[in-house]
């Protein structure tokens, strides 16, 4: 998430209590718990993923204080069993059935972990993934992830493609980067509200901040409501808002949802501003474990992959689908972050030939419990170098309601 403008970077948007700050330390920390992890030594891999989680309470800046009055979110350790206290015997702590259980403890709420601040979309997105869970907002993707992989959320909730914008590729380098499995999807119609102070009118504003691909959405229809302004770049939509009302704002206007506006006393000056009725953005739902795929309900499989060389390789790999009756909905290519350019040497080409390298997002209408679904992974990793199964979940498919409202000339 890029911000344009340095006064809305979202450090400056004033981070408050309930959201996770990033972790200085995470990188080694999270080497360490994969390790303990492996180890099976769960009270060791407990008692270092506790300590992280109370630097991560500690490194809360007090003072910050919620615009709307949230609930601060605390972040309860987990319990720390010291192992070389008296009485333990260093003995490591026999395991019990409940923690080898990857869903919570039964009529706990879930924890879903999401980027943004209440009113964001991604909240929506988590509530409509687990209703009822407590979402756990986040500064940045990053630590949504390092939520889940620490144990302080059971649950991420993260945008991947919007049907306006096309895809938010940094988070499919996340997946990528990370160790977490998809379980799920959640495709959520996309509203956009121009919000701004009370009192405030079109005709003042000199500015309009939002998340850039909510700006994307609404570009067109920014433009037919004569607001010919600075757009300017920030985390995500409801922290517009929070900005605004925050600093009292009055030639500066949000694009957020209308449960923004009603979190931060906003007016909605305008309503249904995306340039597509139908916007909708798909979200994944991510866990520490993967579930179990079935077969008694649609489902989709996500997987990437690299290869080496060779002739028409991505024909071979998409034929293993086509060949089998199984419909792509989705593929994605990005930079292959270790090794970006292949360089090739050829007197006949009269020089070095530098040939960008990619992986391949892919995902595909099949189970994993499908035999035809394993027949083809297994043909394509006969031709790439590099195969994840990044996720075999259920498609979602509620009935399609487009986003109500329309657009204001
Ligand atoms: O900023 C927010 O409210 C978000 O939840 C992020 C996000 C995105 O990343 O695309 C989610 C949905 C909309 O497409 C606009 C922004």
């Amino acid at each position: 998430m890029q911000s344009l403008a340095q006064p809305h970077s979202i450090f400056n948007l004033a981070p408050r209590t309930p959201r996770i700050p990033a972790l200085a330390a995470s990188r080694s920390a999270r080497l360490v718990c994969v390790y303990k992890f492996d180890s099976s030594a769960r009270s060791d891999w407990q008692s270092s993923c506790a300590i992280l989680a109370s630097n991560v309470a500690q490194q809360r800046d007090p003072n910050d204080t919620p615009v709307n009055g949230h609930k601060t979110l605390d972040l309860v350790p987990v319990p720390v069993v010291d192992t070389n206290a008296a009485g333990a015997l260093n003995h490591p702590k026999p395991l019990t059935i409940t923690d080898l259980s990857p869903a919570p403890i039964h009529g706990a709420t879930l924890r879903v972990a999401y980027q943004g601040v209440p009113g964001a979309y991604s909240e929506a997105a988590a509530g409509k993934a687990y209703p009822n869970c407590d979402a756990i907002p986040c500064d940045q993707f990053e630590v949504a992830f390092q939520a889940v992989e620490l144990w302080i959320a059971d649950r991420a909730v993260l945008p991947v493609e919007n049907s306006l914008g096309g895809s938010i590729h940094r988070n499919y380098d996340l997946l990528l980067r990370h160790r977490l499995h998809i379980v799920g999807e959640v495709q959520l119609p996309v509203h956009h509200c121009l919000l701004a102070l009370p009192g405030v009118r079109k005709e003042y504003l000199s500015r309009v901040i939002s998340h850039p691909q909510a700006l994307a959405q609404c570009e067109h229809t920014l433009t037919k409501l004569g607001l010919r302004v600075a757009r300017e770049a920030v985390d995500d939509t409801a922290g517009a808002a929070e900005y605004i009302a925050a600093h009292s704002l009055h030639d500066t206007a949000a694009i957020a949802s209308a449960r923004a506006a009603e979190l931060y006393g906003l007016n909605i000056l305008a309503d249904g501003i995306q340039d597509d009725s139908s916007n909708v953005t798909r979200f994944v739902m991510l866990a520490r474990e993967p579930i179990i795929p079935r077969t008694d309900r649609p489902f989709k499989t996500s997987i990437v992959f690299a290869h080496d060389k060779g002739t028409s390789v991505l024909f071979k790999v998409l034929s293993a689908f086509a060949f089998r009756n199984i419909s792509l909905t989705k593929i994605e290519s990005r930079p292959h972050r270790n090794r970006p350019i292949r360089l090739v040497d050829d007197a006949s080409l009269g020089g070095t030939a530098k040939h960008f390298e990619y992986m391949f997002y892919v995902d595909f209408e099949a189970s994993m419990a499908e035999v035809r679904a394993q027949n083809a992974l297994a043909e394509v990793q006969e031709f790439t170098s590099f195969l994840r199964v990044l996720g075999s979940y259920p498609m979602d498919m509620t009935p399609w309601c487009p986003s109500r409202g329309h657009h204001h000339h």
